[in-house]
């Protein structure tokens, strides 16, 4: 046996192997070590190898899934091996195989998947062509057939794996770049990724001879990250991948982009902790289907850059807002109506691909034929109660299914089936004639039984002799011990207990053998129905996903518009310039948290391109700033937006620098950190980017943090031109508009009151006369005796007119090289006289001077720099 599993396991590679046994999937050797720390399981011992025992753990069978979901969890994988021979027919070790292979990112069972999200699986490869390097990265979501493709710069990868987000990351052993944020990475031969074998499985898969159709030809290297994902994943299947009908190209330039930091800065679907909720998502999230709501979180992670297919959804949006003229309905009730209906739909997505997997369960069937059911009334319900714009219609199209699939599940199912098919009672009643017989043999044996039963007391005589059944001894006649001398000559003695005999007859046993294998029969032929019925269910499935597409698209829209409609939100305008204007704008979560939300306008364009905002801490800054990304996010996925008016052009990206944390595991400070963002921001933003800087600076001294805010800032003008959001502390910086008129100054205002500061949060023209930040602090509870040393300290301070460096930081050009002016100007030189004090205090060792020494130093250090 020990040679069959090692032999499996090496099939297995560095998966974990279940190998059946009984009753129980075991491991051994390594794999039960790591599985019974992971599962805190019991480690046994089985038999010796090497004169060493065999460390031995297994989970059993019946809560395989539950131990499964927790290894998944932990980014392990699973090839699960099952008894396939006889063990009566089998003189050996009965036979075994691998059935199939759970990794993180193919998971399909209901029970380990996340009802609200989705488990994709990718495979990253990265070519030469035409002398560049492309990445290209293909991902696949199991558990609805989508296939997709994109090709991008090799620094782009991880923008575009955080925008997929898988699950698993597939890639070339010999690859040693890993990609961080939590995936599972499986490391596949190389040559499975090159050209020639990565297209033969493709043509395989589609049955094709060319991939001319998929539109691959100038996307080599994605086509080599697909071949090579598709060989991965039909491997860890045991059916293959029907369902899996195209793929789809995702094109640079389709998706606004959105970096790492920027989807964790603006909290969508986490929040900066961590946390499910509060964020974007958690907020709109009123979906009443799981596929309303994995659609609606990949929207969000996928705003788009062209207008057409948002405004598409836009205007259902607004037709499930005001419902068709002369429906008799009030709007409210329209779409709670709808929302209703859609209350009662299953997963059809995933069902849809079970089906094609074979691995759909029957009481999954029948909750998809109650579903079938209830379409026409919600295809009859929008098509009565609105407008039915382009997007409207479609869906309803889609919802229109072949009745031929309703009367089929209507009429091959049971109304109420058992929960797996080897338990019997799944296909209806009627359905086939020879089941039907079959299930009439098994339990139709009370008549006969009766019948035995007098003939037999009349034939003995004894008065209490009774026929019966059970599980264990099977049918039986029972004589009690008195009477047992009795009984005739062919009566066989079963069993004994304390008062009676149980004896069977040739004529029981033969009863008995046919009820029986009636009762075999009937469940094989059970089995055979259902496997029938899978054929017969196949060619549906394309048209099952159609079906669950539009209803996620509805449930999504609809959720949307129930946003809308509770918190009064507009369709936003979408023009082709780049700008945001913004009338009242409210941030879309924060405005739920909190009771009174002061709305702001926000205006920007080619002639307004930076806002510089100052204010006291706490003012409102974040908020003001998140608040803008989040509307023109909002407005570029289709949703209305929190504000009485907005117009939103044009944005290739979304950058943010915002807050402060270090990166101690990939070891750079906080301020280095701060300076890499920037330094990606300040490469790639371009004139129709939407820049969020916060307090960029703040990680370092004054003078060095504020010359570097003021540089990015003058850089991000002039050369980037991007539309940039400034929140800053330095107040010198408020002087760029005087030289930049593309930049303005607004302000979070504040006001004080007897009792402390009070936070208007109302954005105004200007900037803040101070920063309130003793004030600020002292609501914060620092002790009164601190605060009043703070504010003593400060009234010197700006009677002296220190620290604030009255540097003129926007005179010079930021950067030199690129404008080819490189005249130095004088503030560069008052700079460069700064450094060298600095440099001079930081070589001077007090310790080691005589009360002389440091008093000449002094003097002349005044006489240098005064
Ligand atoms: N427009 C608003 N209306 C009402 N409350 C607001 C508004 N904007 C912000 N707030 C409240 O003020 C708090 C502080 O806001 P925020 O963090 O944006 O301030 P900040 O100026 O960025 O502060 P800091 O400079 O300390 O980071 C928020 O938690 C929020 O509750």
């Amino acid at each position: 046996m020990m040679q069959q599993y090692l032999r499996l396991k090496e099939e297995a590679g560095a998966h974990l192997l279940f190998y059946r046994m009984g009753d129980f999937y075991e491991m051994f050797y390594d794999d039960a070590e790591r599985a019974a720390r992971l599962l805190n399981l019991t480690l046994t011992k089985r038999g010796a190898s090497n004169g060493a025992p065999i460390p031995m753990a297994g989970v059993p069978f019946h809560a395989m899934e539950g131990y499964l979901a927790r290894l998944v969890a932990l980014g392990e994988s699973v090839a699960i091996c099952e008894q396939v021979g006889d063990p009566a027919a089998s003189k050996g070790p009965v036979e075994r195989k691998i059935m199939r292979i759970v990794t993180p990112g193919t998971l399909t069972d209901e029970a380990l998947l996340p009802a609200k999200a989705d488990r994709l699986i990718a495979a990253a490869w990265t070519t030469r062509v035409n002398r560049a390097e492309r990445t290209g990265l293909a991902w696949m979501n199991l558990a609805n057939g989508q296939f997709s493709v994109t090709e991008c710069t090799p620094e782009m990868l991880d923008t575009e794996l955080h925008r997929v987000a898988p699950a698993e990351l597939v890639c070339a052993e010999s690859l040693r770049w890993r990609p961080d944020g939590g995936m599972a990475i499986s490391a596949i031969p190389d040559w499975h990724f090159e050209a020639d074998n990565a297209r033969d499985v493709l043509q395989k898969h589609f049955n094709v001879d060319s991939l001319a159709s998929f539109d691959l030809a100038d996307l080599p290297a994605a086509m080599c990250a697909a071949g090579a994902l598709l060989r991965y994943v039909g491997r860890t299947q045991t059916q293959a991948l029907t369902h899996i009908q195209s793929i789809r190209v995702d094109r640079a330039g389709e998706y606004l982009v959105l970096d790492p930091v920027t989807r964790k800065n603006l909290e969508l679907t986490e929040t900066l902790s961590g946390e499910e909720s509060p964020t974007l998502f958690s907020t709109l999230d009123h979906c009443k289907t799981p596929m309303g709501s994995r659609l609606l979180r990949r929207w969000l992670h996928h705003p788009l850059r062209d207008n057409a297919p948002v405004l598409e959804r836009q205007h259902v949006i607004a037709s499930l807002l005001s419902p068709a003229s002369g429906n008799t309905l009030g709007p409210a009730d329209a779409l709670d109506r709808l929302r209703q209906a859609l209350n009662r739909y299953p997963d059809i997505e995933r069902i849809a691909t079970r089906i094609a997997l074979r691995s759909v369960r029957p009481r999954e069937l029948a909750s998809l034929r109650e579903a079938l059911a209830m379409l026409p009334e919600v295809a009859s319900h929008i098509a009565q109660s609105f407008n039915l714009t382009p997007g409207l219609q479609r869906f309803v199209g889609d919802l229109e299914m072949a009745p031929e699939l309703t009367s089929l599940l209507r009429t091959a199912v049971d109304a109420e089936p058992a929960l797996m098919v080897r338990d019997g009672g799944v296909i209806a009643a009627g359905y086939d004639a020879e089941l039907d017989e079959l299930r009439r043999l098994a339990s139709d044996s009370g008549e006969f039984l009766l019948e035995l039963e007098a003939r037999e007391r009349e034939r003995t005589g004894i008065a209490t002799l009774r026929v019966e059944f059970n599980r264990v001894h099977g049918f039986f006649i029972e004589v009690s011990r008195g009477q047992a001398d009795k009984v005739p000559a062919d009566y066989r003695r079963r069993q004994t207990l304390k008062n009676a005999e149980r004896y069977i007859t040739p004529e029981l046993k033969t009863w008995e053998d046919k009820v029986l294998s009636a009762k075999d029969r009937s469940l094989s032929r059970e089995k055979w129905l259902f496997e029938n019925l899978l054929d017969l269910l196949a060619p549906y499935s394309a048209a099952l996903s159609a079906c669950a597409g539009a209803l996620a698209q509805i449930d999504a829209l609809a959720a949307l518009a129930e946003h809308a409609r509770l918190n009064d939100w507009v369709a936003p305008e979408l023009s082709d310039n780049s700008e945001i204007a913004i009338e009242a704008g409210r941030h879309p979560v924060v405005e739920r948290t909190i009771e009174r939300f002061t709305p702001n306008d926000c205006e920007l364009g080619p002639q307004r391109r930076m806002l510089l905002i100052t204010g006291p801490n706490m003012g409102g800054k974040s908020t003001y700033m998140r608040q803008i990304a989040l509307i023109a996010l909002l407005a570029r996925t289709g949703s209305f937006v929190p504000a009485n008016h907005a117009r939103i052009g044009q944005i290739d990206r979304i950058f943010t620098r915002i807050g402060a944390a270090d990166d101690l595991a990939g070891g750079r400070s906080t301020f280095m950190m701060e300076m890499t963002e920037a330094a990606a921001i300040l490469a790639a933003s371009t004139p129709q980017s939407l820049v969020l800087m916060d307090e960029i600076g703040r990680g370092t001294s004054t003078y060095d943090g504020l010359a570097l805010a003021g540089s990015i800032a003058h850089r991000l003008l002039t050369h980037n031109q991007a539309l940039t959001l400034f929140a800053t502390h330095y107040f010198e910086i408020t002087r760029l508009p005087n030289e930049q008129p593309c930049a303005a100054n607004v302000h979070l205002a504040a006001a004080e009151s007897p009792s402390g500061i009070v936070f208007l949060h109302e954005v105004q023209p200007g900037p803040a006369s101070r920063s309130y930040g003793i004030q600020v602090a002292q609501r914060a509870g620092i002790p009164a005796s601190v605060i009043r040393h703070a504010s003593r300290e400060l009234s010197r301070l700006e009677a002296s007119g220190a620290p604030t460096p009255q540097l003129d930081l926007f005179a010079a050009p930021a950067d030199d090289a690129e404008s080819g002016n490189s005249a130095a100007s004088a503030d560069d030189a008052t700079l460069d006289e700064l450094h060298e004090l600095k440099a001079r205090l930081a070589a001077i060792d007090p310790d080691q001077l005589s009360p002389r020494e440091a008093l000449d130093l002094l003097y002349g250090l005044r006489a240098d720099y005064s």
